[in-house]
């Protein structure tokens, strides 16, 4: 069973306007009202959001570069706390994305796979079976040996892909990721995803290419300036944002 309610959940960013006790912070302070430099320490990315979701919701995030997308998926992945409500989360969720997170381009491919497997709190006992998935899926083969820094983009993207997706969750949380690596990647990647996706209970999508929503999500939420402005089936929110996006 995997649900997620949000009450009123959202969240602003201290912006640091000016550096304390730097020239032009005295400068601006002295010719700007409080009022105003009170305006400016807190930027609102997601504005509050009642909303709740349950098993076998499969949602497409859409929306222009900043809209808030991503602030939304890594609230409900409890990378950002919501500074306003209360989000509440039922099953184990994992992320795909920030896929390099604690990875050291020093330590090898095995060793990184321990590095990652940690960070993304993977037990013990499930490390050795990631281990065993890197070096079916992967095909870097000897590579694994090799430091990090040896590694091209692509054999990078292999290797993390690979990890975050190696156990199976309840609910998964994707930021744009797929449309990287080689062709031959790329279909394999793709196939796994949908395997995985058809066994997750909940899924949560953000991408800018249509037809990744339409392959993977059934319902589609529409982000503007920190808000949800459209709700319902994938391709009807789609349509939305198509015909609205230049004023959203
Ligand atoms: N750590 C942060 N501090 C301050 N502002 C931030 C921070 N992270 C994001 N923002 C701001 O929050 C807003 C939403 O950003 P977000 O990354 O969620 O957008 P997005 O919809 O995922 O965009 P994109 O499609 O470009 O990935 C943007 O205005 C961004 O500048």
């Amino acid at each position: 069973m995997a649900s997620i309610t949000l009450e009123n959940a959202g969240i602003d960013f201290p912006i640091g306007l000016m550096d304390s006790g730097s020239l032009r912070s005295w400068i601006v302070s002295r010719f700007n009202s409080e009022k105003h430099k009170q305006s400016k320490l807190t930027f609102e990315a997601l504005s509050p959001i009642n909303a709740s979701f349950q098993d076998g919701e499969r949602i497409g995030l859409i929306g222009s570069n900043g809209a808030g997308k991503t602030t939304f998926l890594k609230m409900l992945a409890g990378v950002y706390l919501p500074t306003r409500g209360n989000i509440y989360t039922e099953g184990k969720t994992s992320t795909l994305f920030d896929l390099y997170l604690g990875m050291d381009d020093e330590a090898t491919g095995y060793e990184n796979i321990r590095i990652a497997s940690s960070v993304l709190g993977f037990k013990q006992s499930e490390i050795s079976h990631v281990v065993k998935d890197v070096e079916q899926f992967t095909e870097l083969g000897e590579a694994l040996y090799r430091p990090l820094r040896t590694y091209s983009a692509g054999m990078r993207v292999r290797l993390a892909f690979c990890i975050a997706t190696s156990i199976d969750t309840d609910i998964m949380l994707i930021d744009e990721i797929i449309g990287v690596g080689d062709n031959h990647f790329l279909d394999k990647a793709k196939q796994r995803m949908l395997n995985k996706v058809g066994q997750t209970k909940m899924l949560f999508l953000a991408s800018h290419a249509y037809f990744v929503l339409r392959d993977f999500c059934h319902k589609g939420l529409v982000f503007s300036k920190g808000k949800i402005v459209y709700e319902g089936n994938i391709d009807d929110a789609i349509d939305y944002y198509d015909r609205n996006k230049h004023v959203l």
